[in-house]
């Protein structure tokens, strides 16, 4: 389905902007209900791409060719490091570059949005309904330190204690590697949505659906209140495509391209409007405010007595989520996932002279899922991936730097105890005697060290109910003022669910879907 068709049509009755987590299920279920839908992305198709399909590579396409080279802000609670933050630039996004875990969140993630339309009644079906199409699967044959990490918090008494150790649930499968053997295989939503689900019924049955990857959009041309049209690159040239009648432009461009595209569109905060030279189309202030991501540490090191052996699944396989003393909500606000290599930030590595390359190291990544701190984005440049100061906020507010302190003494005892003791483990980082003694501005000292992205980047064009001013969308994801524009992406949470972001993006899509379903039944 992805490729440049010949021609363009002059319209479609939707314009879908990015082939990401989001957009290719939004793309999909519009064309599915009728509509003729253009899906625009800036990157390459992922189809046959090896390093995408093979689930344990995902670690070195960080920061590659497909990768928009994006970076979070030093600031001083990450001791003055600049974050790199991952973001795919490819058709399937970073669904196509994740780690794959696939976690549902906490129905209080959703309740507490407090938008109408956007419960976990609300949720649940279109969660269901993408796990009809995506393969989710827990590990077959799961690697010993996923497994060491279930049966330490089971010996430590924490399994149900607030608590649940589980092996992953992956999007990927295990499949036949061609050889004779089984290998883990990516199920990002490009091939879900658009490759493994059944072609549409040919016009007028249902509607039609166009990918054109390689085409950056620049912006949404928006008269006299109403987006009419996308100017995006084709071979490099501006072209222009218009919405036929009442449809509508969808930005699924993710948490930092999708606020860019809306500042290119005229809508943001007039004084933004103003710096960047672009008249305004709409007043919208919270346009890259309320920018929001959990908190990760990759330092807590382990080196093993024997060497840990090949990569199993996405690397990691299995994770453990419980509740700090004075968690954010009801859902689990800790999350402790191992890694089958060392885990750790240069910071880290260069502090403890850890060799990240030695294959006997594994690693235990705690994060904060409850995080209530929260930042903003400056666009400097318009162009799509573009300078943008990315400031997430990452431990700002006291009260995550004491959940995630208490975060890493738990999972510093498990690493201590007698199931990693059987493996052989030492710990290298953070050094002993670093635990329960440790005093709290050791343990800061560290985090600041170790503190990095869970990827989890979101929030920065949020939906709210209809009084709420700080909203960018309206509770249908409709863009403040602007007809016949609408948000579907991670931009568009107003706060970081508990859980990895792909399954509530991908819930959200196709909620959107079901929202502009009136197209199936239009004559
Ligand atoms: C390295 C990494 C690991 C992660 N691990 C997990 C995990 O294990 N589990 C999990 O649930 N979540 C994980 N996430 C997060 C999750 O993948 C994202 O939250 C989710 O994919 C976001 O979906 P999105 O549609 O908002 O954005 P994206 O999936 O990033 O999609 C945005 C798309 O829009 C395209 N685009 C942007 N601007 C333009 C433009 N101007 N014109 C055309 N196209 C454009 C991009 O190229 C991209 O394809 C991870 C993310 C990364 C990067």
């Amino acid at each position: 389905m992805p490729g440049a068709p010949a021609v363009l049509a002059p319209a479609y009755d939707h314009v879908v902007v990015g082939g990401g987590g989001a957009g290719c299920v939004v793309a999909r279920r519009l064309a599915e209900r009728g509509a003729t839908v253009l899906l625009l992305e800036a990157g390459p198709d992922d189809a046959g791409r090896e390093d995408v399909a093979d689930a344990g590579a995902w670690p070195a396409m960080l920061g590659g060719e497909l990768d928009w080279g994006l970076a979070y802000a030093p600031s001083p609670q990450v001791a003055g490091r600049r974050i790199p933050l991952p973001r795919g630039r490819v058709l399937g996004g970073s669904s196509s570059t994740n780690a794959m875990l696939w976690y549902r969140g906490h129905p209080g993630d959703y309740d507490g949005w407090g938008v109408p339309g956007w419960t976990w009644a609300d949720l649940a079906p279109c969660l269901a309904r993408a796990e009809g199409v995506l393969r989710v699967e827990r590990p077959h044959d799961p690697h010993p330190v996923a497994t060491a990490l279930v049966e330490a918090v089971e010996a430590a008494g924490r399994q149900g204690a607030g608590g649940l150790a589980e092996l992953a649930e992956l999007t990927a499968a295990s499949e036949d590697d061609g050889a004779g053997g089984r290998a883990s295989r990516r199920w990002s939503t490009s091939r879900a949505y658009l490759r493994e689900l059944p072609p549409l019924a040919p016009v007028p049955v249902s509607g039609s659906l166009t990918v054109l990857t390689g085409s950056p959009v620049l912006r949404v041309d928006v008269q006299r209140g109403r987006a009419v049209a996308v100017v995006h690159l084709v071979g490099g040239r501006a072209a222009r495509t218009a919405v036929a009648g009442d449809g509508e432009v969808v930005l699924c461009g993710g948490a930092v391209e999708t606020p860019r595209l809306l500042l290119a569109s005229g809508v943001g905060d007039p004084a933004d409007l103003e710096r960047l030279g672009v008249p305004v189309a709409s007043a919208v202030p919270g346009v890259g405010r309320n920018l929001q991501d959990h908190p990760l540490l990759e330092g807590v090191t382990l080196r093993l007595r024997e060497p840990r052996g090949p990569v199993r699944d996405n690397g990691g396989g299995a994770v453990w989520n419980w509740r700090s003393s004075s968690p954010r909500g009801d859902a689990p606000d800790l999350h402790c996932f191992v890694t089958q290599a060392a885990c750790a930030t240069p910071a880290v590595a260069a502090a403890h002279h850890l060799d990240r390359s030695d294959p006997h190291l594994v690693g235990l990544g705690v994060g904060l899922m409850g995080s209530r701190s929260r930042g903003h984005l400056v666009v400097r440049d318009l162009a799509p991936g573009g300078a943008v100061d990315l400031h997430p906020g990452l431990l700002a507010d006291p009260a995550d730097r004491a959940a995630l302190r208490q975060g890493l003494r738990d999972v510093l005892e498990l690493a201590d105890g007698p199931v990693f003791a059987a493996l052989g483990a030492q710990r290298l980082a953070p050094l002993p005697p670093a635990g329960p003694t440790t005093s709290d501005t050791d343990l800061e000292e560290f985090m600041s060290l170790a503190c990095t992205t869970f990827f989890h980047a979101c929030g920065t064009a949020a939906m709210g109910r209809e009084d709420d001013e700080r909203a960018v969308l309206d509770p249908e994801l409709r863009v403040r003022g602007v007809d016949g524009l609408r948000v579907a992406d991670a931009s568009a949470f107003p706060t970081v669910p508990t859980c990895n972001t792909l399954a509530p993006v991908v819930a959200l899509a196709e909620r959107l879907a079901d929202l502009l379903a009136p197209w199936a039944v239009r004559p």
